[in-house]
């Protein structure tokens, strides 16, 4: 006998999954559970988890078994995050996680076809895998790292190719981050529709 797909269930590496504060752009400082996917293709030089990369060194685990960890805790936030999220179909994750009562929200480059049920996408693009159109049109924020001078130019042309309700952030890159930041601040109050971002988490040290 054989199964159709509505009988398969998805499986999915995850490197790990934490309750913590969201850090960055929108929703930063809300209560939240991160849930990272291994597997990435993008290559951010910079990237703050390169361990992320190779998703087979991280544990497939099904839909049913990363939701019921979830819900050990009293938020319902939900952050699904990487590695490249999207590299995954994310369907039945994101319709698991809504039929338990969470928000959904993801991280993603945007650089793999979109799939899932989401309350807020934050697409932060990158130069080394370009975001697809049809994930600049379903982003809820842009959220773009600032590496050196020339990322502002290059922000600005991601801004003209997302919805005009997104909203728009500026974040240094980590090591960058003491040059960077005067120049992002300069930049925004020169340019008040951008926003800045910091990755709140790594100043408090939590996850
Ligand atoms: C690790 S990525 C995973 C999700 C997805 N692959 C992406 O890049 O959006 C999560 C967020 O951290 C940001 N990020 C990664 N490394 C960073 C760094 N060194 N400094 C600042 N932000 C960083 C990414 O741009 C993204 O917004
Ligand atoms: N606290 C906290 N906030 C975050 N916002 C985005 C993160 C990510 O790695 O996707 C992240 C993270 O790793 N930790
Ligand atoms: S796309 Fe995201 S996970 Fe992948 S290398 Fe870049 S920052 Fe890291
Ligand atoms: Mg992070």
């Amino acid at each position: 006998m054989f199964l159709t797909n509505e009988h398969i269930t998805t499986k999915l590496p995850v490197m790990e999954a934490f309750y913590t504060i969201q850090g960055e752009g929108f929703h930063q400082g809300r209560a939240a559970y991160f849930i990272r996917l291994g597997g990435c293709d993008v290559g951010c030089f910079w990237c703050d988890v390169k361990d992320s990369w190779d998703a087979s060194a991280h544990p497939v685990l099904s839909v049913d078994e990363i939701v019921a960890e979830a819900k050990n805790n009293p938020g319902r936030l939900a952050v699904i995050t990487g590695g490249e999220p999207l590299m995954h179909n994310l369907d039945e994750l994101t319709h698991a996680l809504h039929e338990a009562g969470f928000e959904t929200n993801m991280e993603t480059s945007g650089s793999s076809p979109l799939s899932g049920e989401w309350d807020w996408i934050c697409l932060s693009p990158k130069k080394f895998k370009a975001p697809l159109p049809e994930v600049l049109v379903a982003a809820n924020e842009l959220k773009v790292i600032i590496y050196n001078k020339s990322d502002f130019d290059w922000a600005e042309k991601h801004a003209k190719e997302v919805g005009p309700s997104c909203k728009l952030y500026l974040q240094p890159e980590w090591s960058k981050a003491a040059e960077m930041t005067p120049l992002i601040v300069d930049y925004i109050k020169a340019n008040p529709q951008w926003e800045l971002s910091l990755q709140v988490h790594k100043y408090i040290n939590v996850p």
